[in-house]
C-alpha cells in the first residue's frame, strides 16, 4: 500500500500543503520549529485518530482555527485506489473511508503506522504500560479477534474493580470467571505474539549489533504456575482491601535480556536505542511476513544519539524493507550516506510551508 497523496489542512502550524509521496523513503528536513513533527503528526493523526504528541487531539489544530483535516489517496496492494479522511473539531471527529463513516479501529487496521519519535526510545525504561501497548499495537494487528477479546477485558476489570471498591464480595467473585475468559484469551494473542515477535527481533538485531544475546522475557501479570482463577481467590483479600485487581493481564510487562541481563540496565544509550528501533522494525517485518501488510513507518528526529555508521544502516535497512518511510531532521547529511538509495524524495519544510525540489 502506498499513500500517492496528501493533504493536510491546520494541523498546527501547516495551514494547507499537498504533497505527492515516493513510495519508498521521504526525508523532511527544515530548520527547528518548522514544521516536521507537524508533518508527520498529520500523517499518525490520519492513521490513529490521535496525536502523538498531545493528549487532546484537538491541540493540534492551528490556531484560531475550528477544525483540521488530513485526507490521502491510497492505492492499495490489489491496486485499487482508496480515498480516507479525518475531520476533528473542538467537539467531535469524523473518519471516513472510501466514503463511509468509519471508526478508529477501522482506520488503524486500514493504515497500519509504526511511529518511532523521541519518546519511543523510552520503551525499555519506562513503566510497563508502554510495553503492554506494544504488545497490543502487534497483537491488534497480528490477529482480528484480539481487539473484541482485549475490549470485553477491559470491560469486565472495569466493573470488577468498581464492585471492589464497593465492597461488594458476593459480586465479584460472579466476574472472576467473565475476567478469566478474556484475561486467559488476551494472554494467549500476547504470548503468541512475543514468541513470533522473538526470532524476527533478533534478526533484525543482528544487522545493527553484531553479536548480542537478547532475549525477550514475557511476564503475562500473575504467577503461571497457579491458574487465573486460583490466583483470584488467593489474592481476594488483598483485592477487597486495596480496591483493585492485583493479577491479570492489566500486570503484564516484558524484559530484554542483553546477555542475561536487563538491557536497560546495561547498554549505552546509543545500544539503547537501536534496541527500541530493533523491536519496532521487528514488529514492521513480522506484520508484513505474516500478512503481507506493508506498514507505514514515521521516524521523527532520528539523529539524536545514533552515530552516522549506524543513521547509514538504518536508512539502507528501510530502503530495503519495501515499506514507505516518512522520516525528519534539520539537514539531509543527519540521514547519513543516502547515494545508494533509490528512488526517495526530499521535503523541505519551513514555516509550515512543505516543498520539494
Ligand atoms: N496548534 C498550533 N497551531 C499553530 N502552531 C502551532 C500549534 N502547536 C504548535 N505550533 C507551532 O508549530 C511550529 C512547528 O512545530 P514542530 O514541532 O512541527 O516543529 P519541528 O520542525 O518539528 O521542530 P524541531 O526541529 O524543533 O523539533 C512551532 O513553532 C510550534 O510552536
Amino acid at each position: 500500500m502506498t499513500l500517492l497523496k496528501l493533504d493536510i489542512l491546520s494541523v498546527r502550524n501547516i495551514h494547507r500543503a499537498t504533497l505527492l509521496p515516493s513510495p519508498s523513503v521521504n526525508f523532511i528536513i527544515g530548520p527547528n520549529a518548522s514544521g516536521k513533527s507537524s508533518l508527520l503528526e498529520a500523517i499518525f493523526i490520519l492513521g490513529r485518530a490521535r496525536s502523538f504528541r498531545a493528549a487532546q487531539i484537538r491541540q493540534a489544530i492551528e490556531f484560531d482555527q475550528t477544525d483540521l483535516i488530513v485526507s490521502a489517496q491510497v492505492r492499495q496492494q490489489n491496486e485499487q485506489l482508496s480515498q480516507l479522511g479525518i475531520q476533528i473539531n473542538q467537539q467531535k471527529y469524523d473518519i471516513h473511508i472510501n466514503r463511509e463513516t468509519k471508526s478508529k479501529s477501522d482506520l488503524a487496521y486500514f493504515l497500519p503506522l509504526q511511529l518511532i519519535h523521541p519518546k519511543s526510545y523510552r520503551l525499555l525504561d519506562a513503566g510497563p504500560q508502554v510495553r503492554r501497548e506494544f504488545i497490543d499495537w502487534g497483537s491488534f494487528n497480528d490477529q482480528p479477534n484480539f481487539l473484541p477479546a482485549w475490549r470485553n477485558f477491559k470491560k469486565v476489570l472495569q466493573q470488577r474493580n468498581s464492585l471492589l471498591k464497593r465492597g461488594l464480595a458476593k459480586e465479584v467473585h460472579v466476574w472472576n470467571l467473565e475476567l478469566v475468559k478474556y484475561g486467559v484469551l488476551v494472554n494467549e494473542y500476547r504470548e503468541n505474539y512475543i514468541r513470533r515477535l522473538q526470532p524476527v527481533f533478533l534478526d533484525v538485531c543482528r544487522y545493527f549489533l553484531a553479536d548480542v544475546d537478547l532475549e525477550l522475557n514475557y511476564f503475562c501479570g500473575w504467577d503461571r504456575e497457579q491458574d487465573l482463577l486460583q490466583v483470584l481467590d488467593r489474592d481476594h483479600d488483598k483485592d477487597m482491601r486495596y480496591g483493585y485487581t492485583h493479577s491479570g493481564p492489566h500486570r503484564a510487562d516484558f524484559k530484554l535480556l542483553f546477555h542475561g541481563r536487563n538491557a536497560r540496565d546495561y547498554v549505552s544509550r546509543g545500544q539503547l536505542k537501536l534496541l527500541v528501533l530493533g523491536l519496532k522494525l521487528a514488529q514492521v517485518e513480522l506484520l508484513h511476513l505474516h500478512s503481507g501488510r506493508p506498514v507505514y513507518i514515521l521516524i521523527d528526529d532520528l539523529s539524536a544519539e545514533l552515530d552516522t555508521v549506524n543513521r547509514t544502516k538504518l536508512v539502507k535497512y528501510l530502503a530495503d524493507l519495501n515499506c514507505q518511510v516518512f522520516m525528519s531532521s534539520t539537514e539531509l547529511a543527519d540521514f547519513g550516506e543516502i547515494n545508494d538509495i533509490e528512488n526517495y524524495k526530499v521535503f523541505h519544510v519551513e514555516h509550515g510551508a512543505i516543498a520539494s525540489p
